[in-house]
């Protein structure tokens, strides 16, 4: 045996400590388990630590993770209960089975490139777990976290390593959902709206295709608080904002909650006549609100200001500066008496 595969030997085994010692610094203690009689012996030719395959689906099962071991033609040569049970079959009848096909077909080129990577040995222990999903034997997917370590000898294996991260992402969608939504109207909030003008300011102007902002600020909102509360400002404002979404094309652009009474919408696509267009409903939805099932007044109604600018030509180097000539045009909707929409040009 050369130097450096007894190096590598690793025990599961009732062995005398003395004949443990050798490698002892290698020993992963969770590993070194004193009462049990499987051994692994890496002693394999070429100087390389080649595990004996009998060791380890007893091995595997005792692993709190989910666990599959495959050869290099991708054969499922061993699987865990808890792997199985993830994929959705008993062991024994994933045994053979092909272990890239269960892999969503987007994230195969990558696993083949740790599998390349593994084999050219330049993967790195510390190579961080990899995002893919997979598809389950009852055709579900679901998204994995996925760790791949590369066991080299003349016919090498590797060890998979599956967590599953339905929860997770779930969580994290939900978390995505609550940073980029204005809690009192469910509209996207001003963090989300600046994010995506610059999102689709870059997809519009690649294609050349000319894109809009639009604000809309309620009129005398301070009156219709101070009358009625701002509790029953509040239930205006939501009502306000859904007037709006309906104005929005399905589909095409966003439409959130600025601050206060002010709303912005972002029209990718939308030239100065189908922006303005989108005001002309916004102010009609606007007009139509009845506050009776708010308790209040059936002769009640509020109004909108309205200013916006659109991108053609290049007349705007940034998203920014056209957003700045849309609240240019809202004040001058102001100005120019409310309840009107007014053009940046
Ligand atoms: N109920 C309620 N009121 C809000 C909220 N955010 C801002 N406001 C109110 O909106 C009002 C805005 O007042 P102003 O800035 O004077 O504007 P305005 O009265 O609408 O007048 P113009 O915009 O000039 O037509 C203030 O009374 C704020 O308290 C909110 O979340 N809920």
């Amino acid at each position: 045996m050369t130097r450096s595969a007894q190096s590598k030997r690793l025990y599961l085994t009732s062995a005398p400590v003395s004949e443990a010692n050798t490698s002892s610094t290698e020993l992963n203690p969770s590993l070194y388990n004193r009462n049990d009689v499987s051994r692994i012996d890496f002693s394999g030719a070429g100087g390389y630590a080649v595990p004996q395959l009998e060791a380890l689906p007893a091995l595997i099962e005792y692993l709190s993770e989910a666990v599959l071991v495959v050869n290099s033609s991708g054969s499922i040569v061993c699987i865990n209960n808890k792997a199985a049970q993830f994929l959705g079959h008993t062991q024994g009848a994933l045994r053979g089975h092909c272990w890239p096909d269960f892999l969503v077909k987007r994230y195969q080129p990558h696993y083949h490139n740790l599998v390349d990577m593994g084999r050219r040995g330049v993967l790195s222990q510390q190579q961080k777990p990899t995002e893919m999903a997979i598809i389950c034997v009852n055709g579900d997917i679901k998204d994995i976290e996925l760790t791949l370590s590369y066991l080299p000898s003349d016919d090498p294996l590797l060890v998979i390593v599956m967590r599953d991260l339905t929860s997770h992402k779930a969580e994290c969608y939900k978390l995505h959902t609550l940073a980029c939504t204005d809690p009192l109207t469910a509209l996207a909030n001003r963090r989300h709206f600046d994010q995506m003008l610059q999102n689709y300011w870059d997809e519009c102007n690649k294609t050349q295709s000319p894109v809009s902002v639009l604000i809309v600020d309620v009129d005398h909102f301070k009156q219709f608080n101070d009358q009625y509360g701002h509790i029953q400002g509040d239930e205006c404002l939501r009502r306000i904002a859904a007037a709006i979404s309906l104005a929005v094309p399905r589909g095409q652009g966003l439409a959130a909650r600025y601050g206060g009474e002010e709303f912005a919408l972002i029209l990718p696509y939308h030239d100065e006549a189908m922006a303005k267009a989108v005001a002309v409903k916004v102010q009609h939805y606007v007009s139509q609100l009845k506050f009776s099932e708010q308790g209040l007044s059936d002769d009640i109604s509020v109004a909108v200001s309205q200013g916006f600018a659109s991108e053609i030509n290049g007349q705007f180097r940034t998203p920014f500066a056209m957003l700045c000539a849309a609240d240019t045009a809202l004040y001058r909707a102001k100005a120019e008496g409310r309840n009107c929409i007014s053009s940046s040009c």
